[in-house]
């Protein structure tokens, strides 16, 4: 009888897989923050920068909406292969964050240092500690816009081209001066 290979095994195997990482600043020096955020993804083992976009500037979204207020956010997108499973991938972001003065505190609070997973190679999950796709990407112009700067034909999985979202909620974010990654 032909052996059918066991999904789970198949699943934990390691291999090289594409993922895409949104990172955002609005507290400190944030164009440094950024920099040293985008070089501690490259030095971390198992994780191989792809891409890294231009550094996009907003207004900061809060849960009532944009605040004028607030510091403004830098953001960027970087894609990378990576031998780490999800998981790890996320505890590698939280440990950089934390290395760069992120401090949990409330919801959407401003920030030194974010480091999302918005795709991990197509993944879909509703784990709380670890959506996939970031369940806010869709409707993030300062996700979508560096994300298509990088890559013209990228799609969100379940939401579709990355092109097409952005046009449906509006570039708000403009190039951010003189800051490169
Ligand atoms: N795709 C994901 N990427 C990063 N964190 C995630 C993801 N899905 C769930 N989380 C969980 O969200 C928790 C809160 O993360 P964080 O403090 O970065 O949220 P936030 O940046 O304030 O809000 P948002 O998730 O809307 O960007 C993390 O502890 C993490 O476990
Ligand atoms: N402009 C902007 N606003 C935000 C951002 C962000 O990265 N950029 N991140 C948030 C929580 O992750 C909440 N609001």
């Amino acid at each position: 009888m032909m052996r059918i290979p066991d999904r789970d095994r198949l699943d934990t195997a390691r291999r090289l897989r594409p993922a895409v990482l949104a990172l955002g600043s609005n507290l400190g020096d944030r164009g440094e923050l950024l920099h040293d955020a985008v070089a501690a993804l490259g030095a971390t083992p198992g994780v191989e920068l792809r891409a890294v976009s231009p550094v996009v500037e907003s207004v900061a979204v809060k849960p009532g909406g944009a605040d004028e207020s607030a510091p403004r956010y830098l953001n960027a997108v970087v894609l990378v292969d990576t031998l780490l499973t999800p998981r790890e991938l996320l505890a590698e972001a939280h440990r950089i964050e934390g290395e760069h003065g992120r401090v949990r505190a409330e919801r959407w609070g401003d920030r030194t240092l974010d480091i999302d997973i918005v795709d991990f190679d197509g993944l879909e999950s509703a784990d709380p500690e670890l959506t996939l796709p970031h369940p806010r990407a869709a409707e993030r112009a300062f996700v979508l816009a560096p994300w298509l700067a990088v890559d013209p034909e990228a799609e969100l999985p379940g939401a579709g081209r990355v092109a097409t979202l952005l046009a449906a909620v509006g570039d708000d974010t403009v190039p951010a001066q003189g800051v490169e990654l």
